[in-house]
């Protein structure tokens, strides 16, 4: 019997299997409204099967998002687009989720095909902010505005006021962006965060951030929906985020209401030297957080194969596994690993409409 295909519940939440359409930036939002693109991209893989649909990095303000592409909530006009597109993704089966963002230093940047690289402001661009005055580097140079207190407490405002909206977009489940270097990550990592006052320094001084902003989002998104976070548990570098003081978040933000931790790593400088790259890297950290945290967690990051997300759930390291390229590949992919896996009548992982002719 597959549990990859076991379904799975979070508060009142019921998810058919175990298989997530993580997050992608689209980066084709117009000023930051989405359209039908996001409708067939999302749409496409609550058909293809998966137990729960992710929307993109969705800014909580104009000037948060990544490039002037992405998705927003800063604006209720822009609630109705998603609604109707969550409409479609629950029709189907699917689970719909977003995850809420706010870029901080790396906003302001170029789509990625056009080189990514930071916008100057009679261009399209906008002044960025972090933690720090101090900017990313690469080809994100430009240097943020610190954040003084009354401005941190604006955007923990602008994360409130999002999560609201999504509500009344229809959504099931909400993440917040913890990780890949964005506002949050900056906070919390110290490669980023040089602040010398409550929010800079110590563990609890670079987690302040998060938790409060975690404690305000919690405080208005309601209490039977699952509320989660993607954080980035380890930089990878000397001087940077630990998988141990991450162990430690997850286990302060479990007792404060988090239902999943959507584990990530990484992005917080250029320097990717260090990522161990390959097949399932990240499980054993999520693995390792799932026990030591006692909290469920999802996992990305280079995982394609069906028996590879097979073995990753049944032997307890993860709860969900967080599909990303390999449902840009194929929408279909449920399907077609439940056809690896030897799941009985797997085209019933379909819509009516395709497996009625699949079974012929
Ligand atoms: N909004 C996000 O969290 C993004 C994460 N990325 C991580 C990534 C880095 C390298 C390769 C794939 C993905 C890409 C840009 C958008």
């Amino acid at each position: 019997m597959s549990q990859l295909f076991s379904p799975y519940q979070l508060k009142d939440v019921s998810f058919r299997n175990r298989i997530a359409v993580s997050p992608m930036c689209q980066y084709s939002s117009h000023d930051g409204h989405a359209d039908d693109w996001h409708l067939v991209h999302l749409g496409a893989r609550a058909v293809g099967g998966a137990g729960l649909i992710v929307a993109e990095a969705t800014a909580v303000s104009p000037e948060g998002r990544i490039s002037p592409g992405d998705a927003g909530l800063w604006t209720d006009s822009q609630i109705e687009p998603l609604a109707r597109i969550n409409r479609f993704i629950k029709a189907h089966g699917a689970v719909a989720g977003i995850q809420i963002a706010h870029a901080g230093r790396k906003a302001s940047a170029d789509l990625p095909w056009q080189g990514g690289g930071h916008l100057v402001n009679d261009h399209g661009g906008w002044d960025v902010i972090a933690p720090s005055a101090e900017a990313f580097g690469d080809n994100l140079t430009k240097v943020p505005q610190a954040l003084s207190l009354e401005e941190i407490h604006q955007v923990q405002g602008h994360f409130v006021a999002a999560a609201k909206r999504a509500i009344e977009a229809g959504y099931q489940l909400l993440e917040l962006h913890f990780a890949h270097g964005y506002l949050a990550h900056e906070f919390w990592s110290p490669l980023a965060n040089h602040r010398t006052d409550q929010y800079g320094g110590s563990w609890e001084n670079r987690a302040r951030f998060l938790i409060e902003t975690f404690d305000a989002v919690r405080a208005v998104w309601p209490e039977h929906l699952p509320l989660i976070a993607r954080l980035s548990v380890t930089d990878w570098l000397d001087g940077g985020v630990t998988v141990d003081e991450s162990i430690e978040l997850a286990a302060v933000l479990k007792k404060r209401g988090l239902d999943l931790l959507d584990v990530s790593h990484g992005f917080v400088t250029p320097d990717i030297s260090h990522v161990p790259w390959g097949p399932g890297f990240m499980v054993p950290i999520a693995e390792k957080i799932r026990r030591a945290a006692e909290i469920p967690v999802a996992v990305g990051w280079m995982i394609t194969e069906a028996q590879q997300a097979e073995a990753i759930i049944a032997k307890g390291q993860a709860d969900f596994i967080m599909l990303a390229r390999a449902s840009l590949a194929n929408p279909h992919w449920p399907y077609v690993a439940a056809r690896e896996l030897d799941v009985e009548r797997p085209m019933n992982v379909l819509p009516i409409q395709y497996s009625s002719a699949l079974r012929r």
